[in-house]
């Protein structure tokens, strides 16, 4: 079988509820399910929880206030995997992908940025989705000790040198247009093949 290699890979970070699914959703929309798949690190890491904590796993993937219960646990079950394997949901969540381009929705430590880039040195480019904290909590935030100051949502905080940042606010130019770029880097990369 022959292992196909993605040609672009985006990797997306930001804090919780500024806006990760919502944008990552829109390039899946907009390049198409033959070009882009949309890979969530938490998803093999939520997968293997509800199983062993007998929870449903449709909620803990949607954007309700399900997850919210479970995401201190869920964060320290994953960090108890993570510190045996680094790697170990970037490479769960990366099997199978057969598309050109990859847009993987929710890096949150170096280690996650570090396996891409090793793994797909010249594929890879970094995103960071940034919102206010007062937009953030109009979509449901509230800052919660444990998670909030915790290295899920701050390990990627600084000392990162992005290669795109977006800006998802009411009062910034669109989506649509701060992600043209990107799409048009994607479109190259699918039409390279
Ligand atoms: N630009 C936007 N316009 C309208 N709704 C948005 C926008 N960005 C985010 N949202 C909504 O805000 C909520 C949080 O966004 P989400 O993408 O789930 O954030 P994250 O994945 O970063 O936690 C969702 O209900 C989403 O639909
Ligand atoms: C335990 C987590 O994987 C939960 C992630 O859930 P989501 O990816 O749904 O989170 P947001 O989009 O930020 O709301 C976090 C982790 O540290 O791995």
């Amino acid at each position: 079988v022959a292992t196909s290699q993605p040609r672009l890979v985006l990797v997306f970070s930001g804090k919780r509820k500024s806006g990760k699914d919502y944008v990552t959703d829109l390039i899946h929309e907009r390049l198409g399910p033959e070009v882009c798949c949309v890979l969530r690190l938490s998803g093999p890491l939520k997968q293997q929880y509800a199983q062993e904590h007998a929870l449903d796993l449709d909620q803990l993937l949607g954007p309700g206030p399900y997850k919210e219960r479970y995401r201190a646990d869920m964060i320290r079950w994953g960090e108890s995997r993570r510190r045996q394997d680094p790697g170990f949901f970037c490479c769960l969540a990366t099997r199978g992908a057969r598309q050109p381009v990859w847009v993987v929705s929710d890096a949150r430590r170096s280690s996650d940025l570090q396996w891409f880039r090793s793994e797909f040195p010249r594929q890879t480019q970094t995103v960071r989705v940034r919102s206010s904290e007062n937009t953030r909590r109009q979509r449901g935030w509230s800052f919660t000790a444990g998670v909030d100051d915790a290295e899920s949502e701050c390990g990627l905080d600084s000392g990162v040198d992005f290669d795109w940042i977006l800006t998802n606010e009411a009062d910034a130019p669109s989506l649509e247009e701060q992600l043209r770029p990107i799409l048009r880097l994607a479109v190259q990369a699918a039409d390279n093949q």
